[in-house]
């Protein structure tokens, strides 16, 4: 399934924080959304996920309005995993990935023999078939955050949109968690903040710079060293990676920090 932008604009109390935003994510391909912090990132992903509603432009699923979706057909098409999503509610593992079944489910149904087998493989893709009895108040940052996917996953979704995911995951669950995403089918939408594990993984990436994009294309088009010193504001080489040749970065230290230490 295609997601597109069409020059969509986001208003938050009064205030543009997103404008003219056009991008596409097509059919099962892993889309990057880079930028500093506050450029619009989240803003533009809950715009995506039908949580914002755009000021102007539109949100397509394969060329059809969002907004004229039912919601429940829109809750099978799009899983979101939100930035720093929590809950104050002692669930178990298990209940909060179930939820992912439920705009699969009728008002009254209880799980089915296929819900329960898709949950359970949800939370062995991610490592967590042992935590299903847990509370999720009581795991790590990252386990939790590993849970939240296996939720998304467990909705078997046909668009997946993430904010950050792998915030709090450490460099080897980083790298199995998007391996992942990328294996099990849907398009991706991904805002990401580490560029060398977006270079890695993308097929495309666009680049937010006070709420409006400011370029786009494949990982070795656009993460340039002059893109890098206009938006981020910091010097950076790219260098092929030895094994598969992909842009990774290396960055220089900021002069102010070289000048402090002469
Ligand atoms: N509800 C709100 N009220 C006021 N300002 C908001 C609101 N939501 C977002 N903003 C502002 O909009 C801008 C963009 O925020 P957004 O969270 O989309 O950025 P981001 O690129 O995801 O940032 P980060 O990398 O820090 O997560 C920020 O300046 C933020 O302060």
């Amino acid at each position: 399934m295609d997601l597109s932008l069409r020059g969509v604009n986001v208003e938050v109390a009064g205030r543009a924080i997103v404008e003219d935003v056009t991008l596409e994510a097509t059919q099962g391909k892993f889309v990057g959304l880079l930028g500093p912090n506050g450029c619009g990132k989240s803003t533009t992903l809950r715009a995506a996920y039908h949580v914002l509603k755009p000021s102007a432009g539109a949100v397509l699923l394969d060329g059809r309005p969002l907004d004229g979706l039912p919601p429940r057909d829109r809750a099978r098409a799009i899983a979101a995993v939100a930035q720093e999503s929590h809950t104050e509610f002692d669930f178990t593992v298990a209940e909060v990935v179930a939820m992912g079944r439920l705009p699969h489910q009728g008002l009254l149904d209880r799980m089915t023999a296929d819900d329960r087998r898709v949950c359970a493989a949800a939370l062995e893709q991610v490592g967590l078939a042992d935590f299903a009895d847990r509370g999720v108040l009581t795991l790590s940052g990252g386990e939790r955050q590993r849970v939240l996917i296996a939720r998304a996953l467990a909705q078997e979704p046909r668009i997946l949109v993430l904010d950050e995911p792998t915030n709090h995951l450490d460099i080897r669950h980083q790298l199995e968690i998007l391996a992942l995403v990328r294996r099990s089918g849907p398009t991706v939408l991904a805002a990401l903040h580490d560029l060398n594990l977006a270079a890695a993984m993308c097929d495309t990436v666009h680049v937010l710079d006070g709420g409006r994009l400011v370029a786009s294309g494949t990982p070795a088009q656009v993460l340039t060293p002059d893109l890098l010193a206009a938006v981020f504001g910091v010097r950076a080489h790219v260098v092929p990676h030895p094994a598969n040749g992909r842009p990774q970065l290396l960055f220089d230290r900021l002069e102010s920090e070289e000048d402090s230490d002469a």
